[in-house]
């Protein structure tokens, strides 16, 4: 009401967040037997609920907007006023919404369906899935022809399929953000960010990290170009995308085996003894949960056992994609992961408890707090764990690696390894949206989605297609988060803070000291039982988004900006390898090519 007090305006927030509570349960329960059991029942139950859903949230809106809430004293009243006020695509009218639900539903759909016919030219009938088929192929493979093959196979059953429904999309997506006053989708998702500079920020950080990939990139591609040929990989061309062991080349951890910088030192790779250990999925969430209790975090609750899905269920179809997931009940939060026993599938488990945790903090803050800082915050959580979990000292600690030499080489190995995934990561975690927002301010038109898309590969990643692209394809399609219309930015910005997190802990834990960087390297801290750390990490996770994201990570790490300083010093000592031994070969650093990638 326009002339509310704002002890009337701070009951009214108390019942708003209470029927959000009730109405959003309700919601992500139809969402999830949607995700986890792809029938036609479920879609037009989800699709039902969600447009239910959106007329509660219109109205609801229109009345939390005629609170003169900017006239209050009270900041945090204010702030519950300010994320109440923004409706999202539910500003839609109801036809154009359920069109937007039912597009995003149908890429969804398809993407969770899709296989591959199996390679070779025997006429088995055998159809492979992502997971973890082709996921198996891209870890153990060396068959140019295979890896062809799934990579070429992936994109015709994924991105050519759901191309002519991605314009649609984006459509739709730029009129609702418009009905909330952002001039396009891009300003819409990184509205969070909380700052008017955020894409040259972000550029700003890549430029800071671009010399130490450009330095792993030239010497990967000198290992792949000595196990597969210089007829396959040149010595200044890009690297063909379908030999980095990921479906988008997005981390090249498969790849640490047999391009490590001192073979004959000891492999980190606890996969066997997770094997010879029985280890099963559920032993590996319990595995993780252990770490969080040892820091004086919480357990996962009992629902979370009975109700999360932690391997691949047979006889339904399913996005295996991993994802945790909060009722807003403040007690259901489950995990959907389809979870094959490896060393990677036991990160990602931490990765996904991570968010599970960041719930269980912030459980009791009004329904609107109930998310990260900021969306990079939630990415960040469980890699923060992870890279203590993935420490030699720890893994040998809980006996998945029979013991640890600590010499200058098993150093640059591990972080070799680690580098495998953070540093190529980076990238690739900037040009998903850096694609994303030039299609929605229409920099990027439909008539060149895809060459567009390889500019940016080329660019940024320094690969390139094993087959010539054209616009009848759509690869960026065959990536879940572009199909499920999930921001991508957000990962990016974890893999910056993540190392300012860990930096911050590790300091908590006695293990780092910044005045003297050297004495400690961060690469060998593991804060595993430092309740200390634990403590110092629970205090900002409990905030969820009840103050900004300056002044959550100001409390854990005393900075109140993304600063890839930490990352830069955690790798320096395999940044100073990598110049040295890419000197000592010769290696052209960078790419270039006259090849056409996309026709
Ligand atoms: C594990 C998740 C679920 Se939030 C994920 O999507 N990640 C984690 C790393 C980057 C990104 C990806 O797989 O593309
Ligand atoms: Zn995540």
């Amino acid at each position: 009401c326009s002339h509310c007090s704002e002890i009337e305006a701070s009951k009214y927030l108390e019942n708003a967040n209470h029927a959000l509570t009730q109405w959003t349960n309700r919601v992500i329960h139809a969402n999830w037997n949607w995700l986890t059991n792809l029938t036609n029942e479920n879609i037009e139950k989800k699709i039902a609920i969600n447009l239910e859903f959106s007329k509660f949230l219109k109205s609801m809106w229109e009345e939390t907007v005629k609170y003169p809430w900017t006239t209050y004293k009270n900041p945090d009243i204010k702030r519950q006023f300010k994320l109440m006020s923004v409706l999202g695509t539910d500003a839609l009218p109801e036809d154009k919404l359920k069109k937007l639900e039912e597009t995003i539903s149908a890429m969804e759909s398809l993407y969770g369906r899709a296989t591959i016919p199996e390679y070779g030219d025997n006429n088995s009938n055998r159809t492979l899935s992502l997971e973890p088929d082709i996921n198996d192929i891209l870890d153990k493979s060396t068959d140019v022809n295979e890896l062809k093959h799934v990579w070429v196979q992936w994109r015709e059953a994924t991105g050519k399929k759901v191309r002519p429904m991605y314009a649609e999309y984006v459509k739709l997506s730029n009129e609702a953000a418009r009905l909330n006053n952002y001039t396009d989708t891009a300003e819409f998702w990184i509205r969070g960010y909380d700052v008017d500079d955020f894409r040259p920020r972000m550029e700003r950080l890549w430029n800071q990290i671009k010399p130490l990939y450009l330095q792993i990139h030239a010497y990967v591609r000198r290992k792949l170009r000595e196990l597969y040929g210089d007829s396959m990989i040149t010595r200044r061309g890009p690297i063909p995308a379908h030999l980095l062991g990921d479906m988008w080349a997005q981390s090249w951890e498969r790849l640490d085996d047999f391009t490590r910088p001192y073979p004959t030192i000891d492999d980190v790779n606890p996969t066997a003894a997770m094997i010879n250990q029985n280890y099963t999925p559920k032993k590996m969430f319990k595995v993780a949960e252990e770490f969080f209790t040892s820091l004086n975090l919480s357990a996962m609750p009992q629902t979370f056992w009975e109700k999360s899905i932690l391997e691949k269920p047979n006889g339904r179809d399913l996005v295996c994609h991993a994802s945790a997931w909060d009722f807003y009940d403040s007690n259901d939060f489950r995990i959907k992961q389809c979870t094959s026993v490896n060393f990677m599938d036991f990160i990602t488990a931490h990765h996904e408890m991570g968010h599970v945790q960041y719930f269980l903090q912030y459980k009791d803050q009004p329904f609107i707090y109930r998310e990260g800082a900021n969306e990079g915050f939630h990415e960040a959580i469980g890699d923060t764990i992870a890279l203590s979990v993935s420490t030699p000292k720890h893994l040998h600690k809980i006996g998945l690696l029979p013991k640890t030499s600590r010499t200058y080489e098993a150093d640059i190995n591990y972080l070799y390894k680690i580098g495998l995934d953070k540093i190529a990561f980076l990238p690739f975690g900037y040009l998903m949206d850096l694609w994303r927002w030039n299609v929605f301010k229409g920099i990027t038109t439909e008539d060149q989605y895809n060459c567009d898309w390889w500019k940016l590969k080329y660019s940024y990643q320094g690969i390139e297609p094993p087959v010539t692209r054209t616009e009848k394809d759509f690869d960026p399609g065959s990536k879940y988060h572009i199909v499920g219309n999930v921001p991508y930015i957000r990962y990016f910005v974890s893999f910056i803070v993540q190392f300012q997190f860990h930096q911050a802990l590790c300091e908590k834990a006695g293990q780092f000291d910044p005045k003297n960087p050297a004495s400690k390297p961060l690469h060998e801290c593991d804060i595993y039982q430092s309740t200390n750390a634990g403590n110092a990490f629970k205090d900002m996770l409990k905030l969820g988004s009840s103050k900004p994201w300056f002044d959550a990570m100001e409390l854990l790490t005393g900075q109140r900006e993304m600063d890839a300083g930490p990352l830069l010093n955690y790798f320096n000592p395999l940044y100073e390898w990598l110049k040295n031994e890419n000197k000592r070969t010769g290696e052209h650093i960078g790419w270039e090519t006259n090849k056409k990638i996309c026709l």
